[in-house]
């Protein structure tokens, strides 16, 4: 945050030097009351469906974040309200942000602590309502400065989206033209090997052949790239046909072909009806979940698991949720995970999920990270599909 608004959030709450002289004298009366106030605080986060989502550390999660939350009160009421202070609950905002917690949680979650440090007030201070008033005053200006941060934090990282979309916008014309210059030198490489191959050094030296075969892998590798690229810049138009799933899935463990050591299994996709889809495109979607899940388990053994059902209410749709046993998405990029470039691998061009979002998203169905305590514990990707309506 900058030096300016640092002050402009100060100067627009009004928050002065007697406020923190008030703060300081209601932190000996609410101390006393943090457990209990932090204790209601993730009690009722945790009875919120929605809310309690992002609170999908368990137990032990919401331990450590009742005592982050005592700390928090205690240093509201003590400060220095400094620059440090302030960088400090940026930082806090900040994690919030990263976690994907919709901003409009924040009102009521300060709200409950408003309330509850102002009722601690007013019952301690019965009797003495000229000083009740000033502490409520104080407390007032210092969570309006706290919501304020928060909301800041919330624009920041809007302005940073915008910013991201206008790169990939470049990125987009820049991809283009060069994945179309692409092609032509690697479609010549690709003639000249079949050529080099029907030659006679081809047949009679095994090192010859070794290499043209090589080549020829490579080719293969850098066309993938190309065709990736270009997918994920220009829409390739959607064909629409009966598909079943179960087809489509079997099509992808045949394509992926994982290793021995990871047990694929898949629960519930006979039973699907067919959907209208572009059978290629949704080859493409457990395609590169699958290889996703598999890279994920790092040559270790472990487990992928697909499970699907109709959904019982509302919209007539497929969900479909793939797990992994591997170590999970990196916190830090989790929110963005299918945002294209975001790759924690060496190799590989972060667009695998980015594609098939876009392409679960076009067949009017989406995709979310949504991981649990419970099941395999690594990644856990839920998916949409519609279905066409049923026959009458
Ligand atoms: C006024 C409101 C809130 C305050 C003052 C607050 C305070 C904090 C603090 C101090 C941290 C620790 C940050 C760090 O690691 O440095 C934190 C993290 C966290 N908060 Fe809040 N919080 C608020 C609202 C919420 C709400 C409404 C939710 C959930 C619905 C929530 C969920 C979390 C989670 C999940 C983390 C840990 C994220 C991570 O480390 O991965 N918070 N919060």
């Amino acid at each position: 945050m900058t030096e300016n608004v640092f002050e402009e959030l100060q100067h627009y709450v009004d928050f002065r030097d007697e406020d923190g002289a008030a703060l300081r004298a209601l932190h000996p009366i609410a101390q006393a009351h943090f457990e209990r106030i932090s204790d209601v605080f993730y009690r009722r986060i945790l009875e919120h469906p929605e809310a309690r989502k992002a609170l999908e550390g368990g137990e032990s999660q919401v331990g450590h974040l009742k005592v982050t939350l005592q700390d928090w009160m205690g240093s509201l009421l003590l400060g220095p309200w400094d620059r440090a202070y302030f960088e400090r609950r940026c930082r806090i905002g900040r994690v919030h942000v990263r976690i994907s917690l919709p901003q409009h949680y924040m009102f009521g979650a300060m709200n409950l602590l408003r309330q509850a440090l102002t009722d601690i007030l007013e019952e301690s201070l019965r009797g003495q309502p000229d000083e009740a008033a000033r502490l409520r005053r104080a407390l007032g200006k210092i969570l309006d400065l706290e919501l304020a941060i928060m909301l800041h934090t919330y624009r920041e990282d809007l302005l940073a989206q915008a910013a991201r979309v206008e790169r990939l916008a470049t990125f987009g014309q820049l991809v283009g033209s060069i994945g179309h210059e692409l092609r032509n030198p690697l479609g010549v490489i690709e003639t000249s090997l079949f050529i080099l191959k029907g030659r006679p050094a081809a047949q009679e030296d095994p090192r010859v052949a070794k290499h043209l075969e090589r080549i020829g892998e490579q080719v293969g590798v850098a066309n993938h790239i190309v065709t990736s690229l270009l997918d994920m810049i220009r829409a390739r138009p959607l064909t629409h046909a009966p598909v079943r799933l179960t087809e489509v899935w079997a099509s992808a463990l045949a394509a992926v072909a994982p290793p021995e050591h990871v047990r694929v299994s898949a629960r519930g996709l006979d039973a699907l009806p067919p959907l209208q889809g572009d059978p290629v495109q949704l080859l493409q979607v457990f395609v590169n979940l699958l290889e996703n899940a598999v890279q994920a388990l790092g040559g270790a053994a472990g487990e992928v698991r697909l499970e699907a059902g109709l959904q019982e209410s509302g919209a007539r749709e497929a969900w479909l949720v793939l797990e992994d046993s591997g170590p999970g998405l990196d916190p830090a990029i989790r929110a963005r995970v299918f945002e294209p470039l975001m790759t924690t691998r060496a190799r590989g061009l972060g667009l695998g999920l980015a594609l098939v979002r876009r392409i679960l998203e076009r067949h009017g169905g989406g995709i979310e990270h949504a991981p649990r305590e419970e099941g395999l514990g690594g990644a856990r990707f839920v998916l949409r599909l519609p279905l066409p309506p049923e026959a009458p």
